[in-house]
């Protein structure tokens, strides 16, 4: 994409607030509050069924909260139907029209949404495809581009209106994995020199931390924690977020608390841990691999002994399963370290890697390693 000056656009400030949706029996969102900032970019991000798609309507005007508010800048936007908005969206499904070239699927967009003269919304439909480095599909109509270019086109003509909200739902799930990381590179790239505010609906973890200024995860309709990639990434404050993010998510092991430790079945590990503790999780990359049986281990340090499973190739590292009493567990390991199935072996991480979790899911501790500076 050529990069260059373009004309900027002042975000619009989002503000949710108890945002409720019931279908019938079925509560789609449940409370939902969420204050986005003027020209940030947030991932929702959950399972399907998460309430994600409809949190997204709601904000677009495509359907009405049954509970709370919905404020741009502080201008309730309930009952104000979609086109009164500043909205723009690109949906999975490409939606252009497929007798038109790109040049005029993006001029009709201005024209009728914007109320552009024919002259300048071709100025902005050219310098639009310039900056998606598409110009030379300028003429070409949809049926002759590949996904990905038409998937260019539709993200184009979301943001040649300049509308102060751009929101993005799945706007990749159609296409390869290469061409999805090149598109949210550019995306990103996009929506940050042009200033507008931004919401992007994934179920793809690492899409969602790549995209995101914030990240806000979502389960059963209402969000389970918002914050930095980072602090999503380390500081999880449930054990549904815990889990869910992170590829191979942290290993999470049950336990019963007594005494101020957490004691696996068995001969399993024993860890101190905070009153009400019923489980400790400890991320992969956290837990190291030592050949044979050891002993029982010492200054908290967690420790599990198990059988090697299989090996998975990630890059220069690699993902160990070794299975143990208190279930499956992955450990990554430097790639180089060879892989012998059944080979016995003990798993250990320190007591600062550990993260502890009550009956209800939520994080209890916070460990001193991972405390944010
Ligand atoms: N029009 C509707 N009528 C009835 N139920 C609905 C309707 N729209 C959504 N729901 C329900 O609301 C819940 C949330 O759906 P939503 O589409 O927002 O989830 P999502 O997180 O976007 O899922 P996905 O990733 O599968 O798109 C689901 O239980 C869904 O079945």
């Amino acid at each position: 994409m050529t990069a260059g000056a373009v004309t900027a656009v002042a975000g619009a400030r989002i503000e949710a607030v108890g945002i409720g949706r019931t279908f019938g029996p079925v509560h789609a969102l449940a409370g939902v509050d969420l204050t986005i900032a003027a020209g940030e970019i947030v991932a929702l991000l959950g399972p399907s069924g998460s309430g994600k798609s409809t949190l997204l309507r709601i904000i677009a005007g495509l359907d009405q909260p049954t509970a709370g508010d919905l404020r741009f800048d502080d201008r309730s936007q309930v009952g104000v139907p979609p086109h009164q908005r500043d909205v723009s969206m690109v949906f999975q499904h490409f939606a252009l029209y497929p007798h038109l070239s790109a040049t005029d699927n993006l001029v009709l967009a201005l024209r009728y949404g914007r109320g552009m003269s024919r002259a300048d919304a071709r100025d902005r439909a050219a310098e639009t495809l310039r900056m998606l480095g598409i110009a030379d599909l300028a003429r070409r109509r949809p049926a002759q581009m590949s996904g990905g270019q038409r998937q260019r086109v539709a993200i184009g003509r979301a943001i040649a209106t300049r509308a102060r909200v751009v929101l993005l739902d799945e706007p990749m799930s159609g296409l390869d994995a290469k061409l999805r990381v090149e598109l949210r590179v550019e995306i990103v790239d996009l929506l940050r020199r042009l200033g507008t505010t931004a919401v992007f609906v994934t179920h793809d973890q690492a899409e969602a931390m790549a995209v995101g200024d914030r990240v806000a995860v979502m389960n059963h309709g209402a969000i389970e924690q918002i914050g930095t990639p980072d602090a999503i990434y380390d500081l999880p404050a449930t054990r549904f977020v815990a889990t869910f993010v992170g590829s191979p998510p942290m290993n999470v092991f049950e336990g019963t608390w007594s005494d101020g430790q957490l004691r696996g079945p068995g001969s399993g590990f024993v860890v101190p841990a905070p009153a009400a503790a019923t489980a400790v999780g400890v991320r992969p990359e956290h837990l190291r691999l030592v050949r044979g049986a050891s002993g029982p281990s010492a200054g908290g340090e967690f420790s599990v002994q198990g059988h090697v499973v299989v090996a998975e190739r990630l890059g220069a590292e690699r993902t160990m399963y070794v299975r143990t009493a208190t279930g499956m567990v992955g450990v990554r390991v430097d790639a180089a370290v060879p892989v012998v199935p059944d080979e016995p072996v003990t798993v250990t991480a320190p007591a600062t890697a550990l993260l502890c979790f009550g009956p209800d899911g939520r994080a209890l501790t916070v460990p001193q390693a991972r405390q944010p500076s």
